[in-house]
């Protein structure tokens, strides 16, 4: 079992103030594997402490020192990747093979979108022949991040703040604590100064609002649930901080009469990704009556086939869900889409041969309504609603029918039509007959998804402050 109970506060790994034990399970075989310590007020405000005297300095560093020490962290992420994964599927679940391409892929992806959009992002803009326009360093922020891709959330948060000159304490989910451990150690062998990163583990009651409230943090960065941007923003508003948020979501995925042949298959696939454990996940399949039937059929059939395993395993599986507590908040939300709609695929308890680990059943539901238990919350497990329309305007109004905005998918071949429903869907996102995006594009949700942009030009923005200066030039 791994003891990893330190921090990391001013350049080195340091015991807690008091000790605070806490156990990290594997989901997929309920072990303990690590654990970790909690931090307490004087851990805290011992990370802010030495955040607060570091950035004096590394706000005055240069873009070059920076971007030199970012190419040098991006190197030893790459040459480390393997350990990474392999923490990332220990502590949260994902498939080995996932883990690798994905979960880690996700943060070199956002690393190297970075550093690209910094070069050429400039820090003084003229904004008349006399007047400057300069962009500065927040100060020291807090970074508070969520288990469920936990590299890729770290990623959005450190190096922009690194990149832009702040300083800043990371908590990273206490339920999936390794990842971020191991990127200090990245973060320290690049040769980041004392001060600039540190880290602090614990949870959201403890380290968490400990951080959202102190006078010396000038912005939060959060990633999370909507409970939790909730309390967070209340804590932050005595000292009126900055506060970044990345919510939940409850994405439609619209699919039109004359959508690609195979969109519900592909749509089921999207949701069941991670085990259904992503924010951006198209939980809503909204299909419209003409290719109802073979969707549901399509899904279900999807659900079926989809294989449920340990993490350890290599493969196109699907692992556990995170921690107990998901799992028994899946099973209610499943028990509940039981009372509500017809059950098309998967079910209550664990896929067959799975008798420990935190494992659900890929989960199809049919003859869903946008008012059902299922349809507005976040489930956050393999678990699909759809749901029927007759017109494009029906669809809409059910897709903006939500608390939730942070990305919504649009399948259709007819290009004013796909144009035509992004433009008026109230979402951070809308993806389109499957296309990615590009690096560095902005991530972030309207509505109660939140208010944040992470990625690129725009992530970077997110943690500076505008300065106007006259008589830069003299007239
Ligand atoms: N929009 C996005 O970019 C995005 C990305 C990934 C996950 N999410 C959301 O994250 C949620 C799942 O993650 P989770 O269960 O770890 O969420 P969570 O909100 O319970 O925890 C997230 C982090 O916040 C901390 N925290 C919890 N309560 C806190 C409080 N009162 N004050 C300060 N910190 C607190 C936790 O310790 C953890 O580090 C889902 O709702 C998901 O949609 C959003």
């Amino acid at each position: 079992m791994l003891e990893k109970r330190d921090f990391y506060i001013n350049g080195q790994w340091v015991a807690p103030s008091a000790p605070n034990d806490f156990a990290v399970i594997d989901p997929s075989t309920e072990e303990q594997c690590a654990v970790i310590s909690l931090g307490g007020q004087a851990d805290t405000d011992a990370a802010v402490a030495a955040a607060r005297i570091a950035f004096d300095s590394w706000s005055q560093t240069t873009k070059d020192e920076r971007t030199a020490l970012l190419k040098k962290l991006l190197e030893i992420y790459n040459a480390r990747a393997e350990e990474m994964a392999q923490a990332m599927s220990m502590e949260m679940g994902a498939p080995i093979d996932l883990a690798r391409a994905q979960q880690v892929g996700a943060g070199s992806w956002h690393l190297e979108g970075f550093l690209k959009a910094f070069d050429d992002f400039s820090f003084e803009r003229d904004f008349t022949a006399t007047e400057k326009t300069l962009l500065e360093p927040v100060g020291v922020c807090a970074l508070i991040t969520p288990w469920n891709w936990p590299m890729n959330q770290i990623v959005l948060k450190a190096v922009p703040a690194m990149a832009t000159g702040c300083t800043m304490v990371l908590k990273p989910s206490e339920i999936a604590p390794l990842s971020g451990l191991l990127f200090a150690e990245f973060v320290h062998d690049a040769g980041v100064p004392p001060g600039v990163f540190n880290l602090v583990n614990g949870d959201g009651a403890g380290v968490g609002s400990q951080l959202s409230a102190h006078p010396d943090v000038d912005m939060v960065s959060f990633t999370g649930s909507t409970r939790a941007g909730i309390a967070i923003s209340k804590a932050a508003a005595d000292t009126l901080k900055r506060v970044s948020l990345e919510l939940g979501g409850k994405g439609a995925n619209i699919i039109f009469e004359d959508a690609h042949p195979k969109a519900a298959k592909q749509g089921a696939i999207r949701c069941f990704r991670n085990t259904g454990q992503s924010c951006n996940a198209p939980t809503r399949m909204l299909v419209h009556s003409s290719r109802y039937d073979e969707a549901v059929e399509m899904a279900a059939e999807t659900a079926n086939a989809t294989r449920v395993g340990p993490a350890s395993d290599e493969g196109k599986h699907i692992g556990p869900l995170v921690s107990k507590a998901q799992y028994d908040k899946v099973q209610a939300l499943i028990e509940t889409g039981m009372s509500e709609a017809r059950l098309v695929a998967g079910g209550l308890g664990r896929p067959d041969g799975l008798n420990r680990g935190y494992y659900a059943k890929p989960t199809v539901f049919a003859d869903v309504t946008n008012d059902m238990t299922i349809a507005r919350e976040e489930i956050f497990g393999p678990v699909l609603s759809i749901i029927r329309f007759e017109t494009e305007e029906e669809a809409i109004a059910i897709a903006n029918d939500t608390p939730y905005g942070l990305t919504n998918y649009v399948q259709t071949e007819d290009d004013e039509r796909r144009r035509r429903v992004a433009r008026r869907l109230r979402s951070g996102m809308v993806e389109t007959n499957g296309q990615g995006f590009a690096q560095g594009s902005p991530f972030g949700g309207y509505k109660q998804s939140g208010n944040g942009r992470e990625g690129g030009a725009y992530g970077l923005e997110e943690f500076l402050e505008v300065k106007a200066v006259s008589g830069w030039a003299a007239e």
